[in-house]
């Protein structure tokens, strides 16, 4: 369980986060939404140690993260970021292989059992045409793919993923948001995203994080979420919720900004 109490940030005299306090239990998909500048990366990134939180903000089974050490960090948390590096002269094989580096020995040897975990990875996220194929000349989306991939095979409790669906197109988005589905409730993860796409947020997410100006608006399951009036409020745009053979589909109004 990963938890964040009273964590607040600012940059200068200008707050980005307002005494944030959440509770991320396992075998649940949380989707972190709310409108551009929101302060949805800065507060990933705090849980990722990318910012390093200040004592007692943020906690992984009730053990204050700064006192974890890195590799340990690196088996309970694994991340994608929503900037990730281009130049990186190395295989797609070699680049999933780095997330088992938390379990290699001192000499950085793989087993055979890293190997199983390399090969269902690519074999899972449809990577094999690409394997040997150097990520210096994969497309943004393919690259993406990759990085989640190398994610995935760190096998950790708790993913954090921030837009890891910005690159992707829709069959690839949806591919993938099943693939995470499946490996929550095979493992009974916690995975933390922040997503854009309303729509596909609130068919996949279980748990909705409403973030506006650095405060949580709203944090509650997906459907009180979409039963509440504030969405619309804070996105100041109209939109349809329809429901449709057990699905639900949120969809902005077109020409009706103002909510
Ligand atoms: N280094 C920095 N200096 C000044 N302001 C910053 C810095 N980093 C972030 N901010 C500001 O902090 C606020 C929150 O940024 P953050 O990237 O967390 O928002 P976000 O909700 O993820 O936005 P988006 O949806 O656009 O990605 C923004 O107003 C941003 O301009």
């Amino acid at each position: 369980m990963i938890k964040v109490q009273n964590l607040s940030y600012q940059i200068g005299d200008k707050p980005i986060l307002k005494d944030i306090s959440l509770t991320f239990k396992p075998h649940t998909i949380y989707g972190i939404i709310g409108p551009n500048g929101a302060g949805k990366s800065t507060l990933l990134k705090h849980m990722m140690r990318i910012i390093e939180p200040s004592s007692s903000t943020v906690f992984l089974k009730d053990q204050d993260v700064t006192k974890v050490k890195v590799k340990e960090y690196a088996k309970q948390c694994s991340f994608v970021f929503q900037e990730n590096p281009r130049d990186l002269d190395f295989t797609v094989e070699e680049m999933i292989a780095m997330g088992r580096y938390p379990y290699l020995d001192y000499m950085g040897h793989t087993t055979k059992a890293d190997e199983i975990v390399i090969e269902r990875i690519i074999h899972e996220l449809s990577l094999e045409k690409l394997r040997e194929r150097s990520m210096l000349n994969l497309s943004g989306g393919e690259a993406q793919k990759v990085f989640i991939g190398r994610a995935l095979a760190q096998e950790t409790p708790i993913l954090l993923l921030d837009e890891p669906i910005s690159m992707l197109d829709v069959h690839n988005s949806v591919e993938l948001l099943n693939r995470l589905k499946t490996i929550k409730d095979q493992h009974q993860l916690t995975i933390i995203m922040v997503i854009h796409d309303l729509n596909l947020a609130f068919q996949y997410c279980d748990e909705i994080v409403l973030l506006k100006e650095g405060e949580v608006l709203l944090a509650a399951s997906r459907q009180e979420v979409l039963e509440s009036e504030i969405l619309q409020q804070v996105y100041h745009h109209r939109l349809k919720i329809i429901h449709d053979h057990g699905n639900t589909y949120v969809v902005p109004r077109a020409n009706e900004k103002e909510a």
